[in-house]
């Protein structure tokens, strides 16, 4: 067990934030050492190339997996990349390996639906290895097909049920555990016949920060109700479940026998909360109606960043950013970049600017939220294949998306809070790799920046970039924004052309009513 650490600088309100448990004193841990691990997903691990757990991984292994196992909720921050997600996918998956009848008990509920789809493939990597079966509600396929995924109606023959697993002659979930996002999962439990919550044991919501920040149709409330343990529900399952929860130790530190806090009857839904900037507020946190929450972190500092991550900055003299972008670009040519900027509109005028470019000589593509979802996740497969060198995007893709060995993250607006900065920073250097993080900088910025830094922590060095680089591409540059402008002024003429064609016949229509 790792010591507490006490937490000097900007101390939490919530009293139980006051004494966390310090990530930093974990290391990375071969699986042939890590107490308790099932060999059937040793091996599966060992399939996918991981041969051994990363510090926040084992740091949650130990609470809970074996003695004084998931006794209470657990709140983790820990850097962007640093493998959270499987820090709460193998352990729950391990727990659920011992039960044989299908009902849904775990739920993981994620922001977007690319993340959605991404942590489904961690929990696909190891569920199938001890029987357990994941489903995803994110509306990536009709719901008609969704709901036939996730939920088995009973097989009647002559009105009699002969399978007896239908005993009740009820429908049944068809998944063991289900990833989803909080519009689907809504649409699930206000529509979908079968689909039940009461059989939830394990509530994982990731991103935590950003669920809590919208209401998003209420959902938490909705998920709370609807799992709330109730002894007619659960009496079937509570002999299996107690076992899985105590086992046969007995109390070590932190166990809630021995704290005195073991006032919730056995089942309860166990909640882990998991983000790398953990909301403190304590009005937010007490939506989720934690049961003796631990506090696990990494290190002192309210904001850390990943150890192998280095930052620059680029001063722009002029006020043409694109150019200092372009010059950058081609310095990191052939090697992956992901380029932020502050919206969506921005997005889509930078990347066609980028395009007018003749001899640019890298594929470049956009990725906001004016795009169809097929789109989007067409482009960040193909940036995931290497398809696609440079991915401008907007801070739609700057939660929890992972993309293997993306090099730079190149911020071309910076962003006005901390937390943004973060999460676009983190895309890179995650897994303990090394990556860079560069930020163009006016003039003007320069002061928002430093104070930027300061509440992060960090510093950067100026990147140097000659100003010869800059003038040569001045041409280049001049006739990519001519080109530009030509093609948004045809851009706007073919739009009023088709709203021109479009809107006649409704205006004769309007006339004839
Ligand atoms: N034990 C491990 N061994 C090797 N690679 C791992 C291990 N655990 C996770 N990874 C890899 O590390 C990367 C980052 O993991 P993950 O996406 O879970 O990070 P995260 O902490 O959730 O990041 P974020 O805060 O950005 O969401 C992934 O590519 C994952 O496959």
């Amino acid at each position: 067990m790792a010591e507490t650490t006490q937490v000097q600088k900007s101390t939490p309100v919530l009293p139980w934030m006051k004494n966390p448990v310090d990530i930093v004193d974990f290391k990375e841990t071969p699986l042939t050492m890590l107490p308790f691990l099932d060999p059937r997903l040793d091996k599966a691990l060992k399939n996918v190339h991981i041969s051994s757990l990363f510090p926040v991984q084992v740091a949650v292994w130990q609470e809970t997996i074996g003695p004084g196992a998931f006794e209470r909720d657990l709140c983790v921050n820990s850097p962007t990349g640093s493998g959270k997600t499987l820090s709460y996918a193998l352990p729950i998956v391990q727990k659920l390996a011992t039960h044989s009848v299908k009902c849904l008990r775990a739920l993981v509920v994620l922001p977007t639906r690319d993340l959605a789809v991404q942590v489904k493939k961690v929990f696909d990597d190891i569920a199938a290895a001890v029987g357990l079966s994941v489903g995803l509600a994110v509306g990536q396929s009709s719901l008609a097909d969704e709901i036939s995924a996730l939920v088995k109606a009973p097989r009647l023959e002559a009105g009699f049920c002969y399978d007896p697993e239908d005993h009740a002659n009820k429908s049944r979930s068809a998944v063991d555990i289900l990833v989803a996002t909080p519009g689907r999962l809504m649409d699930h439990i206000n529509t979908t016949k079968g689909f039940t919550l009461e059989h939830l044991r394990y509530l994982v919501v990731d991103e935590t920060d950003r669920l809590l920040g919208e209401a998003y149709q209420s959902w938490l409330p909705a998920v709370l109700k609807l799992s709330s343990p109730n002894d007619e529900v659960f009496a079937p399952c509570v002999e299996a479940f107690s076992a899985s929860i105590c086992g046969s130790f007995k109390t070590i530190r932190r166990f809630g026998v021995e704290r005195g806090f073991k006032d919730k009857a056995n089942p309860r839904l166990v909640k882990m909360l998991f983000s790398a900037t953990l909301t403190r507020n304590p009005s937010k946190l007490d939506l989720l109606d934690l049961h003796h929450p631990l506090f696990l972190t990494t290190g002192l500092s309210r904001y850390a960043f990943p150890e192998k991550l280095e930052f620059f900055k680029v001063i722009c003299e002029s006020n043409d950013k694109a150019l200092y972008l372009v010059a950058l670009l081609q310095k990191l040519r052939g090697e992956k970049c992901i380029v932020f900027t502050s919206s969506k509109n921005m997005t889509h005028r930078l990347c066609s600017l980028l395009k007018c470019f003749g001899n640019l000589e890298m594929r470049i593509k956009g990725y906001s939220s004016c795009q169809h979802q097929a789109v989007r996740s067409k482009t960040l497969d193909a940036f995931r294949k290497g398809e696609v060198e440079v991915l401008v995007s907007s801070d739609n893709l700057s939660r929890g998306t992972d993309v293997e060995a993306v090099a730079n993250v190149i911020i071309y607006d910076v962003p006005r809070y901390i937390k943004a900065y973060l999460h676009r920073a983190g895309r890179t250097a995650r897994a303990f790799q090394i990556g860079r993080c560069f930020t163009l900088l006016l003039k003007d910025e320069m002061k928002k920046f430093k104070a930027l830094q300061q509440k992060a922590e960090i510093s950067s060095t100026v990147f140097p970039l000659s100003s010869e680089s800059i003038q040569s591409l001045q041409p280049a540059y001049t006739s990519a924004f001519d080109k530009l402008k030509e093609n948004v002024e045809s851009e706007a003429f073919r739009k009023r052309k088709v709203n021109f064609k479009s809107t006649k016949p409704s205006r004769a229509k309007t006339a004839k009513v």
